[in-house]
């Protein structure tokens, strides 16, 4: 038996992400779901151990039933975590790993599936700080979109991808670029639709996903509405061509190298984000409320930080005076602490 693949963060994208793992035939390992306390556990176990996960993709939107194992801090008794999967909220990332450090090496493998950036340089800031000591990071980013029905109860509403790099690391001699054992047993999953790529390519993926999230996030939580609401309005699309036009500006300023990446130059062109910004928004994903617009009506921190917030961070960094991102971040802010005080 391989060793197991655990799950921080049992929310929409990672129980879909642990169901996919555990239905696959071949897979000979245990996928354990990390959750917060005891009470979540004793809640999970009170459903059987049971995972739901609804289809509505598929005609009649079939559900499909997993038995996971789940465990909380306390319950945890391994000398090692050799593979982890983080899909918490970005906000909450650093907060959910700190039970688990004691069990991460440098031979461990840790794959992040979130929105935004910034994540992982700022654990490598604040953790690990020793590129020797730490572990073998991965990136992705996925295009399903999932949502919640009930407690451990998902709706897969979403078919898209999931793109997947190894983090370089500095100096760590044992560093290969392939893809370790959990990256292969995602890629096995035909639902998943998963893709190993080289880190330059994923970041490029990165600033795209993010010039989408940049753009309907905040806005449709700013203003309280469903993704399509903002479409056909010419001040929005002004708003976006100036959030985007900003986002980059800051991308090629301050990424390493993205300037000479020719896929970057294509991929990340103004009025081609636009476009894509307007479909995925309005179309793909029309009928959706926004994941920030969510956490803002049920009083939950949002990723703000590790979006817009992002731009504006890098931009400070270069001294560039990101004020649309800031400003955008202000407002999601404020939106974020009205709703929270609201009884
Ligand atoms: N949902 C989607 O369609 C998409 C999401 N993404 C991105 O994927 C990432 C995950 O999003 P999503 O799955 O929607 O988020 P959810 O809020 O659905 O799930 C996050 C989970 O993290 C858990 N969590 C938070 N803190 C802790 C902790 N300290 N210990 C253990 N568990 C903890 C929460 O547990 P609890 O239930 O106890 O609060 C929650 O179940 C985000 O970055 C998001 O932007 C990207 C594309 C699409
Ligand atoms: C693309 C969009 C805005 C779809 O709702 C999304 O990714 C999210 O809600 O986080």
């Amino acid at each position: 038996m391989n060793s197991p693949i655990y799950i921080l963060g049992a929310g929409s994208i990672g129980s879909l992400l642990a169901c996919e793992l555990a239905s696959i035939p071949s897979i000979r390992r245990d996928i354990v779901l990390l959750l917060r306390n005891q009470t979540r556990a004793e809640q999970f176990r009170a459903k059987q151990s049971l995972m739901t996960i609804e289809r509505n993709f598929e005609q009649g939107s079939p559900q499909y039933q997993t038995k996971l194992e789940a465990k909380y801090p306390a319950e945890l008794n391994v000398d090692t975590i050799e593979n982890l999967i983080v899909t918490t909220k970005t906000v909450h990332t650093e907060k959910a790993l700190s039970n688990y450090l004691p069990f991460l090496n440098e031979k461990s493998n840790i794959l992040f599936v979130q929105n935004g950036l910034g994540v992982i340089e700022h654990l490598k800031r604040v953790i690990w700080t020793n590129e020797s000591k730490t572990p073998n990071l991965y990136q992705g980013i996925t295009t399903h979109g999932c949502f919640q029905r009930q407690d451990f109860h998902f709706v897969h509403a979403g078919l898209g991808n999931l793109k997947i790099a190894k983090v370089p690391s500095v100096d760590k001699s044992s560093s290969t670029d392939g893809a370790c054992s959990m990256v292969e047993e995602l890629m096995k999953s035909k639902t998943l639709n998963t893709s190993y790529l080289p880190y330059d390519e994923l970041i490029v993926s990165q600033c795209e996903k993010l010039a989408v999230n940049a753009c309907m996030n905040p806005n449709t939580a700013i203003l309280d509405c469903l993704n399509r609401e903002l479409s056909n309005i010419e001040a929005v699309k002004l708003l976006f061509k100036n959030i985007i036009t900003e986002c980059v500006d800051v991308f090629f300023r301050c990424i390493p190298n993205l300037s000479e990446n020719e896929m970057a130059r294509r991929t990340l062109d103004i009025p081609r984000l636009l476009e894509l910004v307007m479909y995925t928004g309005f179309e793909v994903c029309g009928n959706n409320s926004s994941s920030m617009r969510q956490d803002t009506l049920y009083k939950r921190d949002t990723e703000i930080d590790s979006i817009n917030g992002w731009i504006v961070k890098l931009a400070d960094e270069v001294g560039y005076p990101a004020n649309v991102n800031k400003t955008i971040t202000l407002l999601v802010k404020a939106r974020t602490q009205i709703n929270q005080r609201r009884t």
